[in-house]
């Protein structure tokens, strides 16, 4: 099966990993999802998209305004909506925003659409990262810092449970996470795509959470 149709990423469970075509990135601000995905795109030379870039481009304002008009529940239906349209695409790289995990249905569709990478990073890196940005609305409190670990302790989990793999984004320089991100994709779903090969071998540095998870439940897919 060259791709996922829509139909399928909607009606089946279980889709193999091999037969996903897009690449997911999650993780929190400042974890890299858009700078990475953007040059992951550039040299797997698939599309490039941004959930947060493509909300704001739906709804003709910037995200902090969603967040003044709408709360952050509004920003919360918006983004799912988006998600879903994104999810149903096919050979795709798509950085998310950091909250994309929080609502069970997103995790489902995007764990069911893609290779999802968890770009994990320590708070000290987001927020040398987040810090001269005013682009995110939860960052603008009095002390960004617990603002960061609170989101952390209540994501990384959720992280963890969608991704296929999980990346330590301060051990590796933008281009070697690029790297060890197309690698690993070209050996488990590249084959998918017309004209691309799969590669041989496994990404050194990677960590592939389908096979923990599969190793432990007994079973590999989704
Ligand atoms: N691996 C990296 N090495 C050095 N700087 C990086 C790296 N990844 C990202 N950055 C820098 O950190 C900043 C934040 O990165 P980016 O916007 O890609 O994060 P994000 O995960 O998309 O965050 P958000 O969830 O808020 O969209 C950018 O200025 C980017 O240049
Ligand atoms: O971590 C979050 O909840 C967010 C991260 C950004 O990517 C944006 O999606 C928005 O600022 C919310
Ligand atoms: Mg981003």
């Amino acid at each position: 099966m060259p791709c996922t149709t829509p139909a399928q990423v909607n009606t089946e469970r279980g889709i193999p990993l091999a037969e996903r075509t897009n690449i997911v990135l999650v993780g929190p601000m400042g974890a890299g999802k858009s700078t990475v995905g953007r040059h992951l795109a550039a040299r797997l030379q698939m599309p490039f998209v941004d959930s947060d870039r493509e909300l704001e481009s739906r709804t003709g304002v910037d995200i902090p305004t969603i967040f003044e008009y709408e709360g952050e529940e509004g920003f919360r239906r918006r983004e799912a909506a988006v998600l879903e349209d994104l999810c149903a695409r096919c050979g795709i790289v798509l950085a998310t925003g950091g909250g994309a995990v929080m609502r069970p249905e997103n995790r489902e569709q995007l764990q069911r659409c893609g290779l999802v990478v968890y770009l994990r990073t320590p708070v000290t890196l987001q927020l040398k990262r987040t810090a001269r940005d005013r682009n995110r609305p939860l960052l603008q409190t009095e002390d960004p810092r617990a603002r960061l670990e609170a989101l952390l302790e209540v994501r990384d989990p959720l992280y963890r449970e969608v991704a296929h793999l999980i990346v330590d984004t301060d051990r590796e320089h933008l281009r070697s996470t690029v790297r060890l991100i197309a690698r690993q994709y070209r050996n488990e779903c590249a084959g998918n795509r017309p004209g691309t090969q799969p590669g041989k071998g496994r990404a050194p540095g990677a960590r592939n959470n389908q096979k923990r998870k599969a190793a432990r439940s007994g079973h590999r897919g989704a």
